[in-house]
């Protein structure tokens, strides 16, 4: 067979005791199984090891790869060289990639198996274990352990134990940078109520179930959307109750908080609670231990949970939403999520994570797809609905990538999702600026509900007060307290 037929590659280390032969035998196997090897990328970790004769590799080309290792029998070392060294050769690689997980020792072996459970080499590679017994033929095996099989297995990992980190501390962006230094510096402290602030889709809730609840060292996150809670049965609902405590109790509950025992209750939207949750939460929150009665109960009951509230309002309206005692208690420790447009270093990061959670099937490519006009329509959108605009521009790419719409479906998606966004735009700067709406009431009242539109719309334009104020030549403070809704 031609060098220009064969378009399958074949991934392997050289054999430390069995040397060319090895990878002789592997070739021979493989061609016997059908595979068309026209390239080999031969990994050594010491330069001068012997290399098969010419004659016995035909057309195959032979590409050594020194990957030097100080300990080959240290997973982390071998796997940090792979990466290094081995994973950027394979961006240039077409046709199929075998890999040959035998040559070396068992270490080798889990690299081989993590990073190709984890999704590091190109769709299709097959995994191969080559064995050749000192008596009898050598021979040569697909490994069966499905990808599937170790995906379940960190899934289930996962969810027990949510210790994964989802964000990249190390982010390029200082706004991030800073926002999540503080974060992680905040959340250590035990006993600490935590307040997150940031737009909607910042990413805050899972913050909060994963880094968060990980730097506390707790993994029991009871995540509560304020909003959600029926008002009538709020207080139930989040401190439980007892038998009979009212028609239809009719056996004890035992709430949100009772069950973040020991762990995190997070209060996402946390202005949504009715007043009266609000009043019996400052209670809960002047307690080190945390105790708390529940509806119709004599005793007090302990809950040692860390509290940590989110809402996407800013901390002036927040204010004047929430009970003055708890908006004090709640925000002692204050992070602010920034938007994704104040990170725009960080959006090709963002891209590639939120493309890989979003991505339903194995046809699509594992790399979110990039280009120049990607760039410049995501660099220059405000991104107002932040991972959400993200997630939607990659639903629209998948849709149109599997949907067989041909060649330009890269092209056709983005302006798709341009023209969504501005519709989506509109609706946001509306929302804001209340256009439409001149409110109604006397002409002073209807010009201070106007300049607060105004100060909010400028703030949300610009990003922050300052950079506002800066802009329309007024003080920062007479920004904030039109935001505010309090007159001058
Ligand atoms: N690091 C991440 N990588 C990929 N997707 C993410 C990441 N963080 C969050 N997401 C996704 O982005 C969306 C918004 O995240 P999340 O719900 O945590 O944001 P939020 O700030 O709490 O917003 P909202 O209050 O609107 O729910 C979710 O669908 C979530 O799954």
């Amino acid at each position: 067979m031609g060098a220009r037929e064969a378009t399958e590659t074949l991934l392997m280390w050289a054999s430390v005791g069995g040397g060319p032969a090895v990878l002789c035998d592997v070739l021979r196997l493989l061609r016997a199984k059908r595979a068309r090897i026209g390239r080999v990328l031969y990994l050594m970790q010491a330069e001068g090891m012997p290399l098969p004769a010419k004659a016995d590799l035909g057309d195959v080309e032979l590409e050594q790869v020194f990957v030097p290792l100080s300990d080959p029998t240290h997973h982390t070392v071998i796997h940090e060289a792979v990466r290094a060294r081995v994973l950027p050769r394979l961006r240039s690689l077409d046709g199929v990639l075998h890999i040959n997980v035998s040559a070396g020792t068992p270490a080798m072996h889990a690299v081989w198996l993590v990073l190709h459970a984890g999704g590091a080499f190109p769709e299709g590679t097959r995994l191969w274990s080559a064995q050749r017994p000192k008596h009898g033929d050598s021979r040569i095996d697909p490994v069966e352990f499905p990808i599937r099989t170790y995906l379940a297995e960190i899934r289930r990992g996962a969810a027990a134990n949510p210790s994964e980190a989802q964000y990249d501390p190390d982010c390029r962006s200082a706004a991030r940078r800073y926002a999540l230094e503080t974060l992680a510096r905040y959340a250590r402290l035990p006993r600490a109520p935590l307040l997150l602030l940031g737009e909607r889709g910042t990413g805050k809730t899972r913050l909060v179930e994963t880094f968060v609840g990980h730097l506390k060292g707790r993994s029991n996150v009871v995540t509560v959307p304020c909003g959600t809670l029926d008002p009538n049965l709020a207080m139930s609902q989040l401190f439980g109750h007892v038998k009979g405590s009212f028609t239809g109790a009719d056996k004890e509950h035992a709430g949100f908080l009772a069950q973040a025992q020991g762990g995190v209750l997070f209060l996402d939207e946390v202005q949504d609670l009715e007043a009266r949750v609000q009043r019996q939460l400052v209670r809960v929150l002047q307690d080190p231990k945390r105790r708390f009665r529940p509806v119709g109960g004599t005793e007090e009951k302990e809950a040692s949970a860390e509290i940590v509230c989110a809402s996407h309002l800013s901390l002036e309206a927040l204010r004047a939403r929430l009970d003055t005692d708890l908006f004090d208690r709640v925000s002692l420790l204050l992070v602010e999520i920034p938007p994704l447009r104040e990170c725009r270093e960080d959006l090709r990061e963002d891209w590639q994570r939120v493309w890989r959670e979003a991505r339903s099937s194995g046809e699509l490519p594992q790399d979110a797809p990039w280009n120049g006009a990607m760039a410049q329509a995501l660099g220059k959108s405000p991104l107002s609905g932040n991972l959400r605009d993200l997630q939607r521009l990659a639903l629209i790419l998948m849709a149109r990538a599997t949907g067989g719409t041909g060649g330009r479906w890269l092209e056709e998606g983005l302006a798709e999702w341009q023209a969504l966004q501005a519709r989506f735009e509109a609706v946001e700067r509306k929302d804001v600026q209340g256009e439409g709406d001149l409110g109604t009431g006397t002409w002073n009242e209807r010009v201070e509900a106007f300049k607060q539109r105004l100060a909010r719309a400028a703030h949300n334009e610009h990003g922050s007060y300052v950079a506002a104020a800066e802009a329309l030549a007024v003080s920062e403070r007479a920004l904030r307290e039109h935001a505010k809704g309090k007159k001058e």
